[in-house]
């Protein structure tokens, strides 16, 4: 191989693979919001939601999640860490400027997408953990419920607040919650529209350890995934995929009045006023 060859193999390789103390990683796939690398040692997945400033989940961010967590299942990844790019937030939930005088085709398209990215990613085969590196509300939280592990840095806040907003938690939202901590904690919690810090959680067990950086955070989350080295991928994920099946089954058989119900719910006027104030609120903060 001459010089310029060996530069411009070296020039490709630098394009795909990037390199840290100890890995080396290859971004397997990269949606407009979100990037996907995987540790060629490991075999893990660290898929980064990219959305800035807050990671608000709008229709095109679930949908390059959704399609992400395909891709990571069919290239039979090890694990797939889920984490945000920002240094404050991890998700700020469901981007409130979709159900907020929506246009009624794209809001459709939007909840259909969030049904079938919880469906992937709580029903995914490949061990799943949430290196929560920010702020965690809402459908932030949802996300890092669905997964299987979940490691949080300090001082932030976590958890379902939607009665907070005047609006109420889908089923499969709280079945979420309740698959993590104990029922009676799930339901105060849920009531209250309780946001955890991260210390709270932990004690609760909405999170299952703290770190203090997001590097920790997702070594922690790979630790966890080394539990699994001498068990059957197979039996794992079918075991999993047993202990999850009534939730996800449910939203299956009731996809369609799911969708009729958020409808019905987010155009009703007290709840688009309630919006509009709520959106006021965040936006007085800036200010
Ligand atoms: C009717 C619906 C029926 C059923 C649906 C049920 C399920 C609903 C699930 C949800 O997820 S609803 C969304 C709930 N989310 C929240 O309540 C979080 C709101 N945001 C915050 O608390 C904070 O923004 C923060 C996440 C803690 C981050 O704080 P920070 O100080 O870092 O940022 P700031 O507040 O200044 O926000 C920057 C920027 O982003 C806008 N923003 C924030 N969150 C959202 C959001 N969820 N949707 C849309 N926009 C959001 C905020 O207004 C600022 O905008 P600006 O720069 O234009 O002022």
């Amino acid at each position: 191989m001459n010089r310029a060859m060996m530069m411009s193999a070296a020039k490709n390789l630098l394009t795909r693979y990037g390199s840290t103390k100890n890995n080396i990683y290859r971004c397997m796939s990269t949606g407009k919001l979100t990037t996907v690398d995987v540790n060629e040692k490991s075999g893990v997945a660290v898929l980064t939601m990219n959305r800035l400033p807050v990671n608000g989940l709008n229709l095109e961010l679930l949908r390059d999640i959704r399609n992400d967590i395909d891709e990571i299942e069919g290239n039979k990844c090890r694990g797939l860490i889920l984490t945000s790019a920002s240094s404050s937030v991890f998700s700020a939930g469901l981007d409130i400027m979709e159900m907020y005088k929506p246009n009624q085709d794209r809001l459709k398209e939007f909840w259909t997408t969030l049904q079938d990215t919880w469906l992937a990613l709580y029903g995914s085969s490949v061990p799943t953990a949430a290196a929560i590196n920010g702020h965690s509300p809402a459908g932030g939280c949802l996300l890092a419920t669905s997964c299987e592990y979940r490691v949080m840095l300090p001082k932030f806040t976590i958890g379902l607040n939607e009665t907070k907003l005047g609006i109420v938690a889908p089923k499969w939202f709280m079945a979420t919650f309740c698959n993590v901590l104990p029922r009676r904690v799930a339901e105060m919690a849920l009531t209250q529209g309780k946001m955890f810090s991260s210390e709270e959680a932990l004690k609760v067990g909405l999170v299952d350890e703290l770190a203090q950086s997001k590097e920790e955070a997702i070594e922690k989350c790979q630790q966890f995934f080394a539990t699994f080295a001498k068990t059957n991928p197979f039996a794992r994920a079918m075991t999993k995929q047993q202990f999850r099946s009534k939730d996800l089954q449910q939203l299956e058989d009731e996809k369609a009045q799911d969708l009729e119900a958020f409808l019905f719910f987010v155009n009703q006027p007290s709840v688009q006023k309630g919006l509009g104030i709520y959106l006021d609120s965040l936006k007085a903060k800036t200010k």
